[in-house]
């Protein structure tokens, strides 16, 4: 449990309330208890406002980081083998490939909100990259809880990054795109799985955040509501998530149709 914060800040922010630990039913669990080996433990901090600029208006929403037990503790672990080396300065490399998943309450969700678990994909939602849907997909969900009644939540995913293969070799597989090959097609190229996503993290938080009640998952993909109900989300009704469609990612949208995505011809 986040110790390489200052132990009194610490204490302090579980004091108020900020920093709570879930199990995996997204339970709330003593964060003072030692963990179980093995045990999923996800440990959450906030909320903490963000004052969002939406296309046509302001909006502040509440964010939570979240980050597995296991990850931190062996940040932790290291962070004092520096601290007691005298080698602060390198915390940045410590904690960068540390995966830290987000949720941001959009309004004031109420019954069957809009829920949108995303994927993060460096090149559409921060570059901007027309390539996929990716960013305006990610605007779009917020503003759309945002002018919905019941609010919502998204459930920012930050180890997704290529559907699970990671920045560098998305960035391989472009490569391959541009010589030819559809998006699955340049991932089996290089070896690698069509999606290893996981979305365990993202159960846990929607079952803490939206309980086992009813929400509407903004998405095309089914496969993405067959794998949270998996983890025993079962009254889940998908939304169709279409926006950003370009003539830069028409080949892209078309291999996810053929993979399985529901998007009709005038989607696409
Ligand atoms: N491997 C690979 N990943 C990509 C590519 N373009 C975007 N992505 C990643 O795809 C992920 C998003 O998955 P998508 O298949 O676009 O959509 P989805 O999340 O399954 O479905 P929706 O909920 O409908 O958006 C993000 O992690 C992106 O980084 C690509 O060309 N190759």
């Amino acid at each position: 449990m986040f110790t390489y914060l200052n132990p009194e800040i610490r204490q302090r922010l579980i004091a108020e309330g900020k920093l709570v630990r879930l199990d995996a039913d997204g339970q709330l669990i003593d964060v003072h208890t030692p963990e179980a080996p093995g045990e999923l433990a996800i440990n959450l901090l906030g909320p903490i406002p963000l004052p969002i600029a939406l296309p046509s208006t302001q909006a502040t929403v509440q964010w939570y980081a979240a980050v597995r037990s296991t990850e931190l503790s062996q940040v932790e672990t290291l962070a004092s083998e520096l601290r007691a080396r005298g080698g602060q300065q390198l915390f940045s490399h410590l904690v960068s490939p540390l995966a830290v998943n987000s949720v941001l309450v959009v309004g004031n969700p109420t019954e069957n909100p809009l829920v949108r678990v995303h994927s993060n994909c460096l090149t559409g939602d921060v570059f901007g990259s027309q390539r996929c849907d990716c960013g305006p997909q990610l605007d779009a969900a917020i503003a759309r809880m945002h002018a919905d009644a019941a609010g919502g939540y998204l459930v920012y995913m930050a180890g997704h990054e290529g559907r699970g293969i990671g920045l560098w070799a998305k960035a391989a597989t472009y490569l391959l795109q541009d010589a030819g090959e559809d998006t699955y097609e340049a991932n089996r190229s290089l070896g690698l799985p069509d999606d290893s996503r996981d979305f365990t993290d993202a159960a846990v938080l929607i079952k803490h955040f939206v309980g086992a009640e009813a929400f509407r998952l903004l998405t095309n993909n089914p496969k993405k509501i067959e794998d949270l109900q998996h983890f025993g989300l079962r009254d889940i009704t998908q939304e169709k998530h279409v926006t950003g469609v370009s003539q830069w990612n028409k080949r892209y949208l078309h291999a996810k149709r053929s993979w399985g995505h529901k998007l009709d011809d005038e989607d696409i």
